[in-house]
């Protein structure tokens, strides 16, 4: 019980980065600002960089637009997407943090079955505090949660359970689907809160969505690049898929758990079915393939660390998918890319020369 003259400090409150994408003026972070007001925030604007986006005061928060990282990556920047939600890897690679929650500024503050306001922000810090069971199921889900435990059977061995590299959140209102699922249930809401934590089970892929994402930057951090969406690129809505598939071969090699269920968050926009279908559908076909390839991957005993299983997996990304399109290339390139400037930015000398034209704000 803390001491009522001692102030209570968020958790993790100077380990944790909050990365936004956005297009649009931040006022959705009123409704945060009891949970995130503590935290530093990351917002990378994409589109046009003369655009001003509207912060509400009291935020600590660095800003970054097309311009800063141009700026910052030079060459390398061609990684980073442009126009689509994927620009928001450009927060992973810049923040200094042990972790990450990223958040779209179309969710809001969901509220539990009892009508209490769901801190999203602490059941992540939660989930990847404690570990999780990837080798082995859980039939009572999360055993490290209170009033839950590993039930009768589960290896003693085994309860020491996994470090958590990433949180998966969930959503009420408006569901996660693609744009096919979309326009044959525009009126479909999601209206079922599970009161579930659970680990997904290692050699089991997942579709991460990144609207309510959380993970340790100092586990995973290298693999989760949102890959080449947008502008230019003839596919979108796939940025958070990629990350999700390449971070889960990886999480499973290296022996890492990732978590998916609570917290949700109220995800208050539908965007535009159609539009979503002229950026999804090469994606809904080539997954017949991609995944089968994901789920083929063996990565070597020598890959010991997210830098070196990455860049292995950039290679088979080339051998075994660059037939079914040019884009797989590219796509391979820009996975090196993203390693060599994840690399340059995050070794002592260079991440600290590195300035903002956007001057941090305090509160
Ligand atoms: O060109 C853009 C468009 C949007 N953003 C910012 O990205 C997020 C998400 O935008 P939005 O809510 O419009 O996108 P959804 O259709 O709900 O898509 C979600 O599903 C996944 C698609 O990849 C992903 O998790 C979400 O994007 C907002 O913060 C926008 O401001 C952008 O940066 N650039
Ligand atoms: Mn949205």
């Amino acid at each position: 019980m803390a001491h009522p003259s001692v102030p209570v400090v968020p958790a993790l409150k100077d380990e944790l980065d909050i990365v936004i994408p956005t297009i649009r003026n931040l006022d959705f972070l009123e409704q945060w600002r009891p949970f995130f007001q503590p935290y530093h925030l990351i917002i990378v604007q994409d589109g046009d960089p003369t655009k001003t986006i509207r912060v509400p005061d009291g935020f600590d928060y660095e800003l970054y637009n097309r311009n800063d990282v141009n700026r910052i990556l030079g060459p390398k920047a061609s990684c980073i997407s442009f126009k689509d939600s994927a620009c928001r890897c450009f927060g992973f690679l810049i923040s200094k943090k042990k972790y990450i929650f990223t958040i779209d500024d179309d969710c809001f503050v969901a509220k539990d079955p009892s009508g209490k306001d769901i801190n999203a922000l602490a059941q992540h810090i939660n989930n990847l505090l404690t570990p999780s069971t990837p080798f082995f199921f859980n039939t009572l889900y999360d055993p490290y949660r209170d009033g839950a435990d590993f039930v009768r059977g589960y290896p003693f061995s085994m309860r020491e359970g996994a470090p958590t590299a990433i949180s998966h959140g969930l959503w009420l209102n408006i569901p996660d689907y693609d744009a096919p699922t979309q326009l044959v249930k525009p009126r479909e809401r999601n209206t079922r809160y599970v009161d579930a934590v659970m680990t997904i089970p290692k050699g089991t892929l997942f579709p991460m969505c990144g609207m309510n994402l959380g993970f340790n930057r100092e586990l995973i951090g290298p693999a989760m690049y949102f890959g080449l969406m947008g502008d230019g690129q003839p596919i979108g809505r796939y940025d958070d898929m990629w990350a999700g598939w390449c971070a889960k071969v990886i999480c499973d090699h290296l022996g890492l758990g990732v978590k998916t269920g609570l917290p949700y968050i109220w995800h208050s926009k539908a965007s535009n079915p159609f539009v979503n279908l002229k950026k999804e559908y090469k994606g809904i076909y080539w997954q017949e393939d991609i995944i089968p390839f994901f789920q083929s991957v063996s990565l070597p005993r020598e890959c010991t660390t997210v830098q070196k299983c990455y860049v292995e997996l950039s290679k088979l990304v080339a051998e075994k998918l660059g037939h079914v399109d040019p884009y797989f290339q590219k796509l391979s390139d820009a996975m090196v890319t993203w390693i060599e400037a994840w690399d340059e930015l995050n070794t002592p000398s260079q991440a600290a020369s590195e300035t903002k034209t956007s001057p941090v704000n305090t509160k």
